[in-house]
């Protein structure tokens, strides 16, 4: 079966988009799913993204992380698949519905209330997300958001000296996090921004990070180090989150359609 895929990207955090609201798709198992990720072997993204009917919205979003686990929020996938869809929609996902507005050349995204519980992060036992007493190495004194998907924020003093490529597994696979996390490292370098790097759950150091982005903008603003709206500055560019305390959060910034394509279902087994 010939399946045609759109390839994404928000600031580089790429996605192969495939629309099965028209077209009925076989059921995708963990090992497809990194077979049509792989970058060597296959179309290669960050992650995979299936839109679908939904009865509560106007579409359903579908997120599967380049390891094949299907996750529940995409903060730069969202804004991908608004200018896809090409006018305002409510999306559905697994992290919560989505309002979504495509501007020129981007979109916002306007996202349910982030979570700050350790049961709702999830983390393994009870403890103050919001100065958590655990360490990794040199990083420490995170903070714990989930906002669709979990996340754990460290403020540095520069982004650039961390060895994410060799902490960011250690943290993300500890049993600390049940559902394991995605590793955000920041710099906040004035009350209206923030550099970011991240390291994503289920796909490595990735070129952006929607909801880290989203995420350790709130952390910084529960820490009183920032103010609303903040600039977040990521390896592949930069986003505007907007949050007060007991609100949805809105973060806007670029997305873009890379190419257009299509393959054979079955050589991605
Ligand atoms: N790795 C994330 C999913 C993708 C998030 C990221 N691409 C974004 O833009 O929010 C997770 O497992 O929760």
């Amino acid at each position: 079966m010939r399946v045609p895929f759109t390839k994404m990207h928000g600031l580089g955090n790429d996605f192969v988009v495939l629309d099965a609201r028209t077209q009925e798709l076989p059921a995708l198992e963990r090992s497809r799913v990194a077979a049509i990720s792989d970058r060597q072997t296959g179309i290669g993204c960050d992650q995979l993204i299936v839109l679908e009917p939904s009865e509560d919205a106007d579409f359903r979003m579908r997120i599967y992380n380049q390891d094949g686990g299907e996750v529940e929020a995409c903060g730069n996938a969202s804004r991908a698949v608004a200018i896809l869809h090409g006018s305002d929609a409510r999306i559905e996902t697994a992290g919560g519905i989505l309002s979504v507005s495509p501007a020129a050349g981007g979109a916002s995204v306007q996202m349910d209330e982030p979570r700050f519980g350790w049961n709702d992060i999830p983390l393994a036992y009870a403890m103050d997300t919001l100065a958590m007493p655990v360490g990794w190495d040199m990083l420490d004194d995170p903070g714990a958001v989930n906002v669709g998907n979990p996340h754990v924020v460290f403020f540095v003093d520069n982004t650039d000296t961390i060895p994410l490529d060799r902490l960011g597994p250690e943290i993300e696979n500890d049993p600390l996090f049940p559902n394991r996390v995605n590793v955000n490292v920041a710099t906040v370098e004035s009350r209206k921004r923030i550099r970011l790097r991240v390291w994503e759950r289920g796909a490595g150091l990735t070129r952006a990070c929607g909801t880290g982005a989203c995420a350790t903008a709130i952390h910084a603003m529960r820490r009183k180090l920032v103010d609303s709206p903040v600039t977040v500055a990521l390896p592949g560019g930069e986003l505007v989150i907007e949050w007060r305390e007991g609100t949805s959060i809105r973060m806007t910034g670029p997305a873009t359609e890379s190419f257009r394509g299509s393959f054979e279902w079955d050589d991605y087994a």
